[in-house]
């Protein structure tokens, strides 16, 4: 690991980036290297330089002291990259395979230098082309059993994990999640954006009382408990795949926090995909939410069993009430995922690409419904498998 020297800050050009990789000695100095800035996401530049000879390449991910989406006018900390590689090596300690190797890390540009995955395909595009990447929900039941588990109280010292609670505190990105995730889509707010055809649906989330209640627990839930070192953004546009290979990048938002947000997220995206497929392709998709969540349960339960240091960890019923705690968690996060997608501000290409407005708005209803349906009965729906039932019911 190459922790480069310091010196002041400056958003990198492709040029700068060449003669940056080639002083880490990554690369020998003759090489003629190519290199494009490729980043689609909302807050960073990424940019992948490779030596077109033999096609090897890297990655050197830079933050910007702003959110890219919005320009200057929405400051954001450069600390988030020191953040996103931190978690990157955490998480890859116990989930080793399923995240990129970090080369090298530099706090005063803010950039991480890491594996190039380009073989890979960002799992949202791929779903939307109807790829099919049968180890997905394997490889991701096992990310967040591995990485969750282990950043807990259950299996960490207790001086260890407040250590971790401390190193990782991230408020600024967490209040990105605050406002964009369970407060603004349920008020009036400028950052919502949506078509005028749903303004009827969504007053109705803005004026339903026993909605916006449920939502405040769960945001209290994000606030409050910090049970274990999340990725914090865990959708399918963080996750590279292939037929053979899952990889979860982009960790920015990580921090400590309820162990169901995580679990959450990700179904959340599978369900814009059961909304947008029929027949086979969503029976696929059905599958992969249900794997998830058995991989998920089993993996946590025999790591509970095997490595707990919890007192309690054998007292009947308590790992029980741990496992409900986080699937019900999980159901009410998915239900403020799919929300915020649709109207809020950074929404998801599942939806939007649709081009036949009604077709679109149909579909963005149906995530309305379910989102609303998840929080408010987040309680009863008792297994993965009424959560498909449900979904199927809805989807007739
Ligand atoms: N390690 C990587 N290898 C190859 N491409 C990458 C890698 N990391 C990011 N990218 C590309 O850059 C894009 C944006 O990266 P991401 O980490 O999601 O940035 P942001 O934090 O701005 O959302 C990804 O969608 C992917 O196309
Ligand atoms: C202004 S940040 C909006 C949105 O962007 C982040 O996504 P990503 O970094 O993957 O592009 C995150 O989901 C934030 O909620």
């Amino acid at each position: 690991m190459t922790i480069a020297t310091k010196r002041q800050y400056e958003s990198l050009t492709e040029e700068q980036a060449i003669v940056y990789a080639k002083k880490l000695g990554l690369f020998s100095d003759e090489l003629e290297l190519e290199c494009s800035e490729i980043g689609d996401g909302n807050l960073n530049y990424v940019f992948r330089i490779r030596d077109p000879k033999n096609g090897k390449g890297i990655i050197i991910k830079q933050a910007l002291p702003y959110a890219k989406v919005v320009g200057e006018s929405w400051p954001l900390t450069l600390k988030r990259a020191k953040i996103e590689a931190s978690a990157l090596k955490k998480h890859g300690e116990f989930a080793a395979g399923l995240v990129p190797e970090v080369y090298a890390i530099d706090e005063e540009l803010a950039i991480t230098v890491m594996e190039d995955l380009s073989r890979l395909t960002i799992a949202r595009e791929g779903l939307i082309c109807l790829e099919s990447y049968p180890k997905l929900s394997t490889d991701i039941g096992e990310y967040l059993a591995q990485t969750l588990f282990h950043t807990s109280d259950f299996a960490l010292h207790p001086f260890e994990k407040k250590k971790l609670v401390s190193e990782f505190s991230n408020p600024e990105l967490c209040k990105i999640t605050e406002d964009l995730i369970f407060t603004d889509p349920f008020f009036d707010y400028e950052t919502n954006d949506f078509e005028s055809s749903l303004r009827v649906d969504v007053e109705a989330i803005w004026s339903n009382e026993l909605l916006k209640l449920e939502v405040a627990k769960l945001k209290k839930s994000f606030l409050t408990e910090a049970e274990a070192l999340l990725h914090g953004d865990l959708h399918t546009g963080s996750i590279f795949a292939s037929e053979m290979e899952t990889k979860v990048i982009d960790p920015e938002f990580a921090f400590y926090g309820p162990i169901g947000f995580d679990v959450g997220l990700f179904l959340a995206n599978l369900i814009f995909q059961t909304i947008t497929r029929e027949g086979e392709s969503r029976v696929v998709i059905f599958e992969h939410i249900e794997k998830t969540w058995e991989v998920f349960s089993s993996k946590f339960s025999e790591l509970w069993k095997k490595e707990a240091v919890e007192s309690y960890k054998d007292t009947k019923g308590f790992e029980t009430y741990v496992l409900d705690k986080i699937f019900q968690d999980a159901i009410g996060f998915a239900g403020c995922e799919l929300i915020r997608r649709t109207i809020g501000l950074a929404h998801v290409k599942d939806l939007d690409r649709i081009v036949d407005e009604e077709q679109r708005i149909l579909a963005k209803k149906q995530a309305l419904q379910i989102g609303e349906l998840f929080i408010l009965n987040r309680k009863e729906i008792s297994s993965i498998q009424s959560v498909i039932e449900l979904l199927e019911e809805l989807q007739k």
